[in-house]
């Protein structure tokens, strides 16, 4: 298995990380964004993220895996099939006709739900796939996710009875990116400044 370090420049290099003024969730600006889309289209990488995830969740209990809908399902599909653990879909919106479920898979009640993600900012993301996940009286105790941006996200989710495990936070990787001479110390300062300033509390609209 290739290390953290090795995964972070794999990541950088097939173009996950974005920098500039980009535009984030809810019309907010950002100096990075992280695009784990990207990793579809690499399937080593893909592998590799994976497995970084499922030495995080053998730690933890659980029956069942849902990722967080869309970029983090097909970290959560290739969990299942290579773990062996049965997994959930959930829906953006519920279905509209037929079966109009917000979740799709077999799970019973009381069954442990381990919630994969790709980045956490407000920790929003998480929590609407927590609450339809505990509205199926299913239980939720932990997040799993490769990046941790430490805006606040983390605090809110263990507001919320989420313990988030995270492969990187923003500080580790863009120190890994660094020593690695794919960013210089302006970016690093630049998004460094932005994490301590753009920080969400629970009292803030995380939707
Ligand atoms: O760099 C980023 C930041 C966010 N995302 C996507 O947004 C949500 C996380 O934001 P929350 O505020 O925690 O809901 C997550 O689902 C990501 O897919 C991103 O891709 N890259």
């Amino acid at each position: 298995m290739c290390t953290l370090e090795q995964l972070a420049v794999q990541l950088y290099d097939a173009g996950a990380v974005r920098l500039g003024d980009i535009e984030a969730k809810l019309g907010r600006r950002t100096p990075v964004y992280f695009d784990l889309r990207v990793v579809v289209s690499h399937p080593r990488i893909m592998l590799a993220v994976v497995k970084h995830l499922q030495k995080l969740a053998s730690k933890i209990h659980h029956d069942i895996l849902c990722g967080v809908p869309y970029a983090a399902m097909p970290f959560a599909a290739v969990m299942s099939v290579n773990t062996n653990t049965p997994m959930l879909m959930k829906r953006k919106e519920t279905k509209l006709y037929a079966t109009k479920k917000i979740l799709e898979g077999v799970f019973q009640k009381n069954q442990k739900c381990l919630i994969i993600e790709d980045v956490v900012t407000s920790g929003g993301s998480v929590l609407e796939t927590v609450d339809a996940l505990r509205a199926e009286n299913l239980v939720v105790t932990h997040a799993l996710v490769v990046l941790d941006r430490e805006q606040g996200g983390a605090s809110i989710l263990k507001a919320n009875g989420v313990e988030l495990k995270a492969l990187f936070t923003m500080t580790n990787l863009i120190k890994i990116l660094r020593d690695a001479g794919r960013i210089n110390d302006d970016t690093v300062d630049i998004i460094s400044d932005h994490i301590k300033v753009c920080q969400f509390g629970i009292n803030d609209s995380v939707g």
